[in-house]
């Protein structure tokens, strides 16, 4: 197994895949990587391990879900157990009520749920259900956020809308354009003043930012958009398809102190298999069908083993310290970050983080747009060479798992960092 280098065999895949895929992928992000992506083969722990031969330290970790590392035992076990009774019956089985218990458990402002397969299903149905809760059209979202690849979220979209230059997709209707009104994100002044002069049915956000790099709230955001949200009758839903269950068990919600009114789901409930969820209230979510007049349905909906991978990375959360844990290796990775001797900003929020190059601060959208791209992709392919995986674009976030909290893990990233800093 060899750390790091140029990847021959992938690079084969790679021409073949052109052939067969739009930009070579199914999820534009996994182009970004330079020079050309690499084809995993396995993952352990802490590590992938790719088609020539290659180890890498992942910090991308399938874009979020994997808090725990790749083929966490207990996970794998409880998986096995499931595939093995069967995978999909359409009819509901007990996993989905176990989970949804132990998300309410969890979440306070989550009462009941409605589970689909992505985070993108889970801010379309928010979407519609807010309309259908409050009969209003017009949806508020901030500049950079990241709600999935849907309609009603691809306009001013950060991750991969961003990192290839179509924040504003193309194909979407221009009636659907006039329904989605745009903010700064920290910016509270332009939504009270939209609230004031637009009917909005929600505002949705992400509480952290995770996909323009990582942009914390100032502190008085959330609070002031739940209170805003409160005086002009509109919902407040927070997209915490990232932060659920990555900042604290409660989420973002629980760790700044602000419920939501609708929340949305996806990646670590489903323990890395296909999950997006919808919760809220009661009288909120009873609005879905069948009990309610605001339509949702799907073939995969509750998918047995996603319910059971989500369950059992739950409850490996609770038993073991991992948020703590993952948290305190990033704080040992950002610090070793921080020493890269070339202007740079770390904005770092419990076990997400990211590094922007050429500016002194990023607090929206517009600024993380004013770091330097060109020194961060530099710094990713040095980072590569030595063994180590962090997003190929600066539009997303580092994250950490359980099994990065270990030493050897740890001091193979700094050392990767000492090495990889210069040329950038
Ligand atoms: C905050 C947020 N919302 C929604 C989504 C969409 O989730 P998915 O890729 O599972 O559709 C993502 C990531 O892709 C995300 O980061
Ligand atoms: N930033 C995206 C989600 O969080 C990354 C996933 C993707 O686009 O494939």
């Amino acid at each position: 197994m060899v750390k790091g280098g140029t990847s021959i065999l992938s690079e084969n895949i790679w021409k073949d895949a052109l052939k067969y895929f739009a930009g070579g992928v199914n999820s534009p992000v996994r182009a970004a990587v330079k020079p050309s992506p690499f084809y995993s083969l396995s993952g352990k722990g802490a590590y992938i391990y790719t088609e020539d031969n290659k180890r890498y330290i992942d910090y991308v970790l399938g874009y979020g879900p994997l808090i725990l590392g790749h083929e966490n035992e207990y996970v794998k076990n409880k998986v096995i157990e499931q595939i093995e009774k069967g995978w999909i019956f359409g009819t509901p089985s007990k996993s989905e009520v176990e989970l949804a218990k132990k998300i309410t458990s969890h979440m306070n402002s989550v009462e009941k749920i409605r589970f689909v397969n992505s985070g993108t299903e889970a801010t379309m149905n928010a979407i519609r259900l807010a309309r259908g809760f409050t009969k209003r059209e017009k949806i508020l979202k901030f500049n950079g956020n990241y709600h999935g690849a849907h309609d009603y979220a691809l306009i001013d979209a950060g991750s991969a809308a961003t990192e290839f230059g179509v924040p504003d997709s193309e194909g979407i209707p221009k009636e659907v354009l006039n329904t989605v009104v745009i903010c700064e994100y920290n910016d509270l002044n332009c939504v009270e003043k939209k609230l004031k002069t637009e009917e909005i049915a929600g505002v949705i956000v992400e509480p952290v930012m995770g996909n323009m790099g990582v942009v914390p709230p100032n502190e008085n955001f959330l609070k002031g958009l739940r209170e805003l949200t409160r005086t002009y009758n509109s919902l407040l839903i927070f997209d915490e398809v990232i932060t659920g269950f990555r900042l604290s068990l409660a989420g973002a919600q629980g760790y700044y102190g602000v419920s939501a009114d609708i929340t949305t789901l996806g990646k670590i409930i489903g323990g890395g298999f296909p999950i997006g969820a919808i919760g809220g209230k009661r009288e909120i979510i009873d609005m879905f069908t069948p009990s309610g007049k605001v339509f949702n349905a799907g073939t995969f909906n509750a998918n047995p083993v996603s319910m059971t991978a989500g369950l059992a990375t739950i409850e490996v959360l609770e038993r073991e310290n991992v948020i703590e844990k993952t948290v305190s290796v990033a704080k040992s990775i950002a610090e070793e970050l921080d020493n890269i001797p070339v202007p740079h900003v770390i904005n770092r929020v419990q076990n997400m983080f990211q590094i922007f190059f050429g500016v002194s601060k990023v607090t929206n959208a517009t600024e993380a747009k004013k770091a330097n791209k060109d020194q961060y992709i530099k710094f990713h392919i040095n980072m590569l060479n030595n063994g180590v995986f962090i997003p190929p674009s600066q539009y997303e976030s580092i994250f950490t798992s359980l099994a990065h909290y270990d030493d050897y893990v740890i001091n193979e990233t700094i050392d990767a960092i000492k090495k990889s800093r210069s040329g950038i």
